[in-house]
């Protein structure tokens, strides 16, 4: 098991570009298996959860050729389903969240799926109502094996109809749509999420053949279709990523500029780092943030301390939550952080107190951080990595604060950012990775 190594309190300077998006690669991933074509996808990230995925639709049986640079054609015209009974797919499907949305593609073709209670971070409970009260609205039927954690799901025949989601779910929301584009008839998905992870998705369908309407909103319309071709498609930019780069950079005080982050796509991600006093500047497709000494949080209008709360697009996503709450610990004033969504998501302030930090969990949902106004550095610690997001948190904390910190189970970080450390070295961090491969 490797751990980093960071020397911290250095300011970092320079260009640093933005991975594919994780998120959307697991569900554009998942998507090959609807058509028997060839299908290129680009800009895929070189990471841990992204690998596993294509291993895993190579061992269904799709033609997986790397043709370098981040990118791969797929073809799934010899799709074996007998590898959904092995014991290999149960282990190999239960290691990643992004695995679940292998469901509705293979349901759509095949009429017939399985899953483990598939993996990701453990932030709390994660339901998966939303994937199969969807696939039985539109015929299926499954079942739970609670003593083997297997769900069995059979139709076959998918139909069109209408459907409130119970909530706009991100991952159920692309397996839907997956089974309905092969389905009979027209579906219509109300409170469907719209993250740009799922308007790429129902772009890249709608270039394969597929007849989805009301894309990036929350009414998707889906007209049934026989079958599918191949298409091209390019991953945006990892905008959980580019918001961690932000966070970076205002903690260490550097002047960063992250390269080419498709701003139109960021909603409102710019907009809560800016109101917590971070100076960022468009310059074109790229985001310059210049070197702040100090930065200072908003209130509301009414004077009254600031929240910032996660909700589903186009609100703020809760996987920056953990970024923002490190940056304000150095900033001036106070924010209540809100991480509604996940249960587990905030305990890891407990290493941010052991830092230094001033921070008052209220429960499991809402911390109060009380910003340090650079009074006092955070200083270095040892301290174990609990998800891929309060991970990278942590790191940014390490890179802030003299003294050497030690970060392991750094597996958490490696299941999401390309090689972490040595994008970070490039930009003058001092960070190794120790031990282990
Ligand atoms: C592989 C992948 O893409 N993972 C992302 C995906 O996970 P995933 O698709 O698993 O997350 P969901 O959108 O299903 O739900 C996330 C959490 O929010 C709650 N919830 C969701 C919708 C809603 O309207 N109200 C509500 O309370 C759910 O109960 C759950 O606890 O979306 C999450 C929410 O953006 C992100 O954190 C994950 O990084
Ligand atoms: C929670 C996340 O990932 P996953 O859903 O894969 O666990 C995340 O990307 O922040």
């Amino acid at each position: 098991m490797s751990i980093f190594k960071i020397r911290g309190g250095k300011k970092l300077k320079g260009e640093i570009t933005p991975q594919g998006a994780k998120n959307e690669a697991l569900q554009i991933l998942s998507a090959v298996l609807l058509s028997p074509e060839p299908i290129t996808i680009h800009n895929i990230p070189d990471i841990v959860d992204v690998n596993k995925l294509i291993e895993l639709i190579g061992d269904l049986g799709c033609k997986v050729e790397r043709l370098g640079n981040g990118s791969c054609r797929f073809t799934s015209n010899n799709i074996n389903t007998a590898f959904l009974e092995t014991d290999e797919y149960r282990k190999k499907a239960a290691a990643l969240r992004g695995s679940v949305m292998l469901l509705g593609p293979i349901l759509a073709r095949f009429g017939k799926a399985s899953l483990p209670k598939p993996g990701g971070d453990k932030i709390g409970r994660r339901r998966l109502d939303t994937h199969f009260l969807g696939f039985q609205k539109l015929g299926a039927k499954f079942n739970f094996d609670a003593s083997e954690h297997l769900f069995h799901i059979d139709a076959s025949e998918l139909r069109g109809c209408y459907m409130l989601l119970d909530e706009a779910s991100v991952t159920g929301t692309a397996n839907i749509v997956m089974a309905a584009v092969l389905a009979k008839g027209t579906t219509t998905i109300y409170n469907a999420a719209c993250e740009p992870y799922l308007q790429q998705l129902c772009l890249m369908l709608n270039r394969m053949g597929a007849k989805i309407g009301g894309v990036g909103s929350n009414l998707l319309t889906i007209e049934g279709v026989g079958k599918l071709g191949g298409t091209e498609h390019t991953m945006l930019p990892d905008m959980i990523e580019i918001g961690s780069f932000i966070g970076l950079a205002a903690m260490t005080q550097s002047e960063i500029t992250i390269k080419n982050c498709r701003i139109d796509m960021l909603g409102i991600i710019p907009d809560i780092f800016r109101r917590l006093g971070i100076k960022l500047e468009f310059r074109g497709d790229d985001i310059y943030i210049p070197s702040q000494e100090r930065y200072e949080i908003e209130t509301f209008i009414d004077g009254s301390i600031l929240t910032v709360a996660d909700s589903p697009w186009p609100g703020f996503t809760p996987d920056l939550i953990s970024i923002v709450l490190v940056v304000a610990t150095q900033a001036k004033g106070t924010v209540l952080i809100h991480q509604k969504m996940f249960e587990s998501r905030l305990f890891f302030v407990d290493k941010l107190i052991d830092m230094g930090a001033q921070i008052i969990l209220c429960d499991p949902h809402r911390a109060n951080v009380i910003g340090l106004d650079r009074k006092q550095a955070l200083k270095g610690i040892k301290m174990s990595s609990p998800d891929i997001r309060a991970g990278v948190a942590l790191l940014i904390a390490a890179l802030s604060a003299p003294g050497t910190s030690e970060i392991s189970n750094i597996e958490q970080i490696d299941r999401g950012y390309q090689n972490i450390e040595g994008r970070l070295r490039a930009i003058g961090a001092d960070i190794e990775r120790v031990g282990g491969n």
